[in-house]
């Protein structure tokens, strides 16, 4: 028996001796291999596992106990053996596969898409994909894995999961998802909820592969983005009021031994998957998204997932930390083909820029240069430990099937062949490549194997643990949760100073010209807690009356008008508030190091005492000074707090929907007036749409609540939007409020607007709320007039699957009405791929004027003040073309509106019509034709030219 498991044991030692020559691959190394994986015995081949001596009934329970306790040692020992093979094994299978290996997706055709006649790309098999560039003109090209369109989400993961396992095993990992816009990177990374991506899976895959090991982890989750060159953090409270401290800025950080840390940026740590889901699914919402010539819902930056994995006390991980990086790349584009402008010319730059520093990297690492351009793009430099020759490295190139899209597919993939390999393709003979192939089946077979033997092991290990409660009557798993980690209590910051592995004196005890400066802190978002009793440092108050944006989001066009802008990001909207005071908006995001070198703002939280049994597989054992220092380093947040803190929960059951926003209100400000007004001439300007914004939270402004005429409104729109996707403003505002709906419905060319009592609530449903940007040239026309009249109600715009929908659910009373411009009403544009509607809704006026002598000082205070703002603006020279004549009749009694027409000219081809003048005209067609219902007027008068006519 012992000499058997000797030779056995010699045998895998020489297999792990020839695989250490494995950087060669030649095809006499490949056959070795060959051979020794054929001659290990058919049966368990590695049975380290002593045989069980245990019999407790014979012997007196304290001889039995120590027997128990002997085995299961040996038993973990062989548990520990095991470990080390399967890791052994997988990383030498990984490695043959390539460290970088590079997959190619197929996007299958989507509804109403025209394949062309060449049917340009072809997956001739699982390696190999054939591009057609011409009619006698083919190229084709070697993948890894080659994805057919019609692949779905788990062959995908199938491929991916290895390198999950080697991240339990202590590698560093990277998985990218590239491609042209519009190809299908965010469908593999996030998925939908039936068909969830890769990252949802991934973490599962994580936390079950955490959970069969013999061993506790950390599990930690943390996401950004990086736009337009600046890191934000996905999972920090976003600012929503003036006197919230700034997000505190990103900076990175390399340790002494080459790895990265990324400063400020939040780790809260999960104990299972669905807490990671969670956050997953909060940071998802705060992405910069888009909409562009080329998809309605376009990523504008790169999006990293970061999964930190810390496990102590396991020497047969490679390191004690590590990481998983999920990384959903910006899409690709040429910009002289998607005709973008403005921020979406410049967004696309900056993707362009850092996906080909990128390329360059895993160029150079492939050829083994010695010099890597990291410093290239900030991607590069965050992603830098986890891209060398250590670490996994998954490339997801996606391509489109449309010929319209040749050159860009020709780009993606010679992109590909670019960082792929150089072990693949053309260099590896056909025999050679069989061979490979040959011994990594067989080294899968023996890793499913050990893996099986790994299973066997932990249920012995399971029975003579619950053998050894009985005798003893401890549960081991309340002995583990003895040692379960215990996080440390949260410390004032000034006394927390490291910085990894740098501890640094209190601030107060450094001497002045080494302390930050107000300045400083201020960017990096720590206020208060440096300040040396001074009270705690706000962000600076750029104007008193301003209030942020969470998100912008305005109406802009049908599915089948590609037209372009208007970035929903809240975040992007704060730096667009930004650059209003900073010329550089990098410096506000993502600065120097050496601005926040004192600073680690990582909070710190006792992990929840009430863990289930499963997430206390995830604590850390505390048994060493050592370990406990360096958990320290590590505070992570409990994301059921952090959660709370967001209070904007993500859906539960519903697919996260990044594109839900809430329009940022574009308010007119006092102090901004003249400057302002320029800038409101700056007709298409992006200004136009950063500057002045307020949120509907204007009614939470510090000068004091302005009490609508039914009530105060508690919850910010925002959040109360968020949190119930089918609430309108109107809802929010007053559920009983009586709203005059005029829809536009568009059939067989014709568009007829009429009236509609209540809010179609079927128009908003939940898992399709979405609000999307107007187009940035259009804002200033579009919104005008409300700049103009002023008012503290604008309206909201949210889409709802393909329909843009703008409500405008606050009430106006008498006083008001007077000095609100009629433009001022309820848009709803809705539109869907089948049919298209557009429904105005306005607020009926209240009558009673005795509401408006109700309101409170501080509120006449509040209406004064925009009255004053506004009253200038209206004597602007710019031709008012949306100024109706008679204001008084749009805001008509819903009974006299009722059943009234209009029809509205729309050709067939008009559907075909894209651009910003069109869906302008269209607006100020759907404006007239209200304009002309609250008149009693049926009929429009003028053709489709007359509003091209208004624009000119
Ligand atoms: N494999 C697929 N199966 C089904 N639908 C897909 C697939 N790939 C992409 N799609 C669909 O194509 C559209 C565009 O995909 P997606 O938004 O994922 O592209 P993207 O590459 O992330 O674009 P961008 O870079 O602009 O963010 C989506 O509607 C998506 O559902």
């Amino acid at each position: 028996m012992m000499d058997s498991r000797k030779s056995v044991g010699n045998l895998t030692e020489t297999l792990h001796s020839l695989l250490g020559l494995k950087a060669h691959l030649t095809s006499n190394w490949v056959k070795s291999v060959c051979d020794i994986v054929r001659n290990l015995p058919p049966e368990r081949s590695i049975d380290l596992r002593p045989e069980s001596t245990v019999d407790s009934t014979d012997d007196d329970p304290a001889t039995a106990i120590a027997k128990i306790k002997d085995e299961l040692a040996a038993l973990t020992g062989s548990l520990n053996h095991l470990t080390i093979q399967r890791r052994n094994i997988l990383n030498d299978f990984l490695d043959m596969k390539g460290n970088i290996r590079v997959f190619c997706r197929i996007r299958p055709m989507t509804l109403g898409e025209n394949l062309g006649l060449l049917t340009p790309v072809v997956a001739l098999n699982s390696n190999n994909v054939l591009l057609r560039i011409a009619e006698s003109k083919n190229k084709s090209y070697s993948f890894d894995r080659v994805f057919q369109p019609g692949s779905s989400q788990d062959e995908v993961f199938s491929e991916v999961e290895p390198v999950i396992k080697s991240v339990i095993d202590g590698y560093n990992a990277c998985i990218f998802a590239y491609g042209q816009t519009g190809t299908g990177k965010t469908f593999t990374m996030e998925g939908t909820p039936d068909a969830p991506g890769i990252v949802p899976r991934a973490i599962k895959a994580l936390f079950k592969q955490a959970t069969d090991s013999n061993r506790a982890f950390l599990i930690s989750f943390s996401m950004l983005e990086i736009y337009m060159g600046n890191l934000k953090d996905l999972l920090v409270p976003k600012p929503t009021k003036p006197t919230d401290p700034m997000p505190p800025c990103l900076s990175i950080q390399t340790d002494l031994e080459g790895g990265i840390e990324i400063d400020n940026l939040v780790a809260i740590q999960v104990n299972d998957f669905n807490q990671a889901l969670r956050l997953y699914r909060l940071g998802c919402r705060f992405r910069s998204t888009a909409s562009t010539n080329s998809n309605i819902n376009s990523s504008r930056s790169h999006c990293l997932i970061r999964i930190a994995v810390t496990c102590f006390d396991a020497p047969e991980r490679r390191r004690e930390a590590n990481k998983l990086w999920l990384v959903d790349l910006g899409g690709s584009e040429r910009v002289l083909k998607t005709k973008a402008w403005g921020k979406r010319l410049d967004e696309g730059k900056a993707i362009n820029l850092s996906l080909s520093a990128l390329g360059d990297v895993i160029y150079a690492l492939q050829r083994k240069r010695r010099h890597i351009p990291y410093r290239n793009s900030k991607l590069t430099q965050v992603l830098k430990d986890s891209l060398g020759d250590d670490s996994k490295t998954l490339m997801l190139v996606h391509v489109s099937p449309r010929e319209e899209d040749l050159c860009e597919t020709i780009c993606s993939l010679n992109f590909a062949t670019r960082v792929k390999s150089i072990h693949l393709g053309n260099e590896d003979t056909t025999e050679a490549r069989e061979q490979k192939e040959i011994a990594m089946a067989n080294l899968q077979q023996k890793m499913e194997k050990i893996e099986d033997d790994h299973q066997q092991v932990r249920r012995e290990i399971e029975q003579l643990n619950k053998k050894l409660e009985n005798l003893t009557g401890i549960s081991t798993s309340s002995q583990d949760q003895l040692h379960a980690y215990d996080f440390p209590t949260e410390e004032p910051l000034e006394k927390n100073s490291h910085i990894g592995d740098i501890t640094m004196a209190p601030l107060s005890k450094l001497p002045r010209f080494m302390r930050p400066t107000i300045c400083s802190r201020r960017k990096s978002g720590v206020t208060g807690q440096t300040s040396e009793g001074r009270g705690p440092v706000y962000a600076r108050k750029r104007r008193t009356s301003s209030h942020r944006a969470e998100s912008i989001s305005f109406p802009v066009k049908d599915h089948t008008e590609n037209n372009s802008e208007h970035s929903v990001s809240r975040s992007s909207c704060l730096i667009g508030l930004n650059r209003k005071n900073s010329s550089d908006n990098a410096t506000q995001y993502s600065q120097d190091t050496s601005e926040t070198d004192l600073l680690d703002i990582r909070k710190q939280e006792r992990a929840p005492s009430t863990s289930s049994p499963k997430a206390s597989t995830i604590h850390v054992q505390r048994n060493s000074s050592c370990r406990r220092n360096k958990i320290d380093d590590k505070k992570f947040l409990n994301v059921d707090n952090w959660l709370h803190l967001q209070k904007n929960q993500p859906t539960v059951s519903g697919h996260t929907h990044r594109t839900k926003r809430v329009l940022a209100v574009p308010i007119p400000n006092k102090k901004q007036k003249d400057n302002g007004h320029s800038k409101a001439e700056n007709f298409c300007g992006e200004e136009m749409c950063n500057c002045e914004f307020k949120m509907q939270k204007v009614f939470n402004h510090d000068r004091g609540h302005i009490a609508l005429n039914q009530g105060e409104i508690e919850t910010p729109i925002s959040e109360a939007v968020l949190e119930n996707p089918l609430t309108t403003l109107k809802d929010l505002f007053n559920a009983d409020s009586d709203v005059v709906r005029l829809s536009l419905h568009t059939s067989e060319g014709k568009t007829t607007i009429h009236t509609e009592d209540s809010v179609d609530s079927s128009l908003i449903e939940d898992n399709q709320c979405a609000i999307l940007s107007p187009p940035e040239g259009s804002c200033g026309r579009i919104y005008e007039p409300m700049q103009h009249c002023g008012g503290t109600g604008v309206p909201i715009m949210h889409a709802v699957e393909g329909e843009i929908e703008c409500s405008n659910g606050f009430m106006l009373t008498d006083h008001d009405i007077h000095k609100y411009c009629p433009t001022e009403l309820d848009y709803t544009i809705t539109h869907s791929r089948q049919n298209s509607r557009i429904s105005i809704s306005m607020p009926k006026l209240e009558s009673s004027s005795q509401q408006a002598s109700d309101v409170s000082d501080s509120e006449d205070t509040e209406r004064q003040y925009f009255n004053d703002s506004f009253i200038p603006r209206v004597k602007e020279t710019r031709p008012r073309l949306l100024h109706l004549s008679s204001q008084r009749a749009l805001f008509m009694q819903k009974d006299k509106q009722k059943d009234v027409a209009i029809t509205v000219n729309k050709g067939q081809q008009e559907n075909q019509k894209t651009g910003f003048w069109h869906i302008t005209t269209r607006k100020i067609e759907v404006l007239y034709a209200s304009a002309l219902l609250g008149l009693g007027v049926t009929q429009l008068g003028f053709e489709h030219d007359f509003f091209y006519g208004l624009m000119l």
